[in-house]
């Protein structure tokens, strides 16, 4: 559809681009990267025939952009760019109908039935059909930006040209843009080429980007391969980091600001631990990297607040997520900052302990309860409801752990916990072979992220040993201290 061959440009003496070669298919969305100055909006400007290379041609539906007339070229490539002259007397309506200029013939010009319905449909997709009689003047920038955006969708291009389309706008409207960009590539095989400053939202929109450096094509790729760590910090001089987003395949870069204090943390201990007949919890004075399975803050996050909460074993609710919510507010703990798990245990019979690893130390919480363990081997043969039993572990690492080091670290955890109960010789009461786990057990992770740095948590790293050796032995402990309150109850 679009294709660029060794295109150069220079202002006076300054080169801006050398030797740009790439061509856009029918139906692509392709993002333009580069860090300020970098040469994306002359590259523009050749495209859309504002600007002349000095060498280099580039081919519209395989035809010479020279030798195209300028009205026909209107009907085929359609451009938003930032610099959008200020007509201030026009309504809104006027604006985008302008957008019907190309597809106009003859001398006495009006607009067709059709031209008025494509002109509404323009209005209506960018959400601008209230402001229809309203001068542009007296419009918002991200209100205008979504007029000029209108205009371009009236002219009903084949090529869609954008020079950064979502600056100025909110975070719904960035959303429906591109959202509304993307349908219109993949459905109506519009070929979108889109300046981007926010790498992410390219990412996430883009089939593929073209990143440039110091004049020339730096990487033409699909986003993931473009938006690599050492390419990102080499071509625009700053540090990111990769990160992966949610709900779909594509990569995200973050950067962390400088100022992000690190010294002045507390040890994470014994001190920290508060056990009352209700709940254990311990809070810290900053957000702790979190790996959990907690009923809140599951998952990878950081948090303040944890709250292992004692319920009735006959604890039922319908909705038990907005019921914990509820408890953790009540209790002072802010909800969104909270791991939050529950145990039926007595909490006095949790046990705990300080462990050194190097220079980093783990503080490790448990409550422990194995009247309805389960051999995961066997558990097919169980029923899906759950009873209550759980070994809630937390481990407070204070150090700082790779994502790796977290897995491991919960590889490590589980394999001393299943250690104790074959050790135990707890049987699987349905089975009658030896048990792993509880089906409600529950496990957290937290790391302060501060001072020594482990790679690696498996069972033979310095870490691992002493995550191991803790697990085992605060669940030991725990066990024992359950079954002689037990005894006791029953003999009191
Ligand atoms: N009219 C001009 N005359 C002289 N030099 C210019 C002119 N326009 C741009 N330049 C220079 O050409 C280089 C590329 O500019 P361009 O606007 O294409 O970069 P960009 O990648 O779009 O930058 P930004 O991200 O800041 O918008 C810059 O060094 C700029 O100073």
């Amino acid at each position: 559809m679009l294709e660029a061959k060794g295109l150069s440009f220079h202002y006076g003496k300054k080169k801006v681009l050398e030797n740009i070669t790439f061509s856009v298919q029918k139906g692509e969305m392709l993002g333009i990267l580069g860090p300020n100055g970098s040469g994306k909006t002359t590259l523009f400007k050749l495209i859309s025939g504002i600007l002349e290379p000095d060498s280099g041609d580039l081919f519209i539906k395989e035809r010479k952009l020279t030798q195209y007339k300028q009205k026909e070229l209107a009907r085929i490539v359609s451009t938003l760019s930032q610099q959008t002259t200020e007509t201030f007397s026009y309504t809104v309506k006027e604006i985008v109908s302008m957008g019907r200029y190309a597809h106009q013939t003859g001398w006495i010009q009006g607009l067709t039935v059709e031209d008025k319905a494509i002109i509404s449909r323009a209005m209506e997709q960018t959400g601008i059909s209230h402001y229809s009689d309203s001068l542009i003047g007296e419009l918002s920038g991200g209100e205008k930006q979504r007029v000029y955006l209108a205009q371009c969708l009236a002219q009903e291009p084949e090529i869609l040209l954008l020079d950064e389309p979502t600056n100025h706008l909110d975070l719904s409207f960035q959303k429906e843009l591109l959202d509304t960009l993307k349908m219109w590539s993949r459905d109506k095989g519009l070929t979108i080429v889109c300046i981007f400053h926010d790498l992410n939202l390219a990412s996430l929109y883009c089939d593929r980007l073209l990143l440039l450096h110091h004049n020339q094509i730096e990487s033409d790729a699909n986003p993931r391969e473009v938006l690599q760590e050492n390419t990102i910090k080499k071509v625009y001089k700053t540090d990111v980091m990769r990160t992966l987003h949610p709900q779909v395949p594509a990569a995200q870069l973050v950067i962390s600001p400088e100022s992000a204090e690190k010294s002045g943390h507390e040890v994470i201990g014994e001190e920290h631990l508060h056990i009352s007949r209700d709940y254990i919890s311990i809070t810290t004075n900053f957000p702790l990297k979190t790996l959990s399975s907690g009923m809140t803050g599951a998952g990878v996050g950081w948090h303040k607040y944890f709250v292992n909460r004692h319920v009735n074993k006959d604890y039922h609710c319908e909705d038990y997520k907005v019921e914990m919510k509820s408890y953790l507010e009540n209790n002072g703990f802010l909800p969104s900052e909270t791991v939050g798990m529950m145990t039926a245990v007595e909490l006095e019979d949790a046990a705990y302990g300080s462990y050194q690893a190097g220079a980093s130390s783990v503080f490790i919480v448990v409550t422990a309860s194995v009247g309805h363990a389960v051999d995961a081997a066997l558990s097919e043969q169980h029923p899906s409801y759950l009873l209550p039993g759980t070994i809630n572990l937390w481990i407070f690492i204070n150090g700082e752990l790779s994502e790796q080091a977290f897995l491991q670290c919960a590889m490590t955890a589980t394999e001393a916990k299943t250690s104790v109960l074959r050790n135990r010789q707890v049987a699987d009461p349905l089975t009658g072979t030896t048990a792993t786990g509880t089906p409600t057990d529950s496990l957290l992770i937290a790391a302060t992220q501060t001072g020594e740095h482990h790679e690696f948590a498996g069972t033979i790293t310095s870490l691992g040993k002493v995550v191991a050796k803790g697990v085992y032995e605060c669940i030991t402990e725990a066990l024992d201290k359950r079954e002689s309150s037990i005894k006791a109850r029953k003999e009191g």
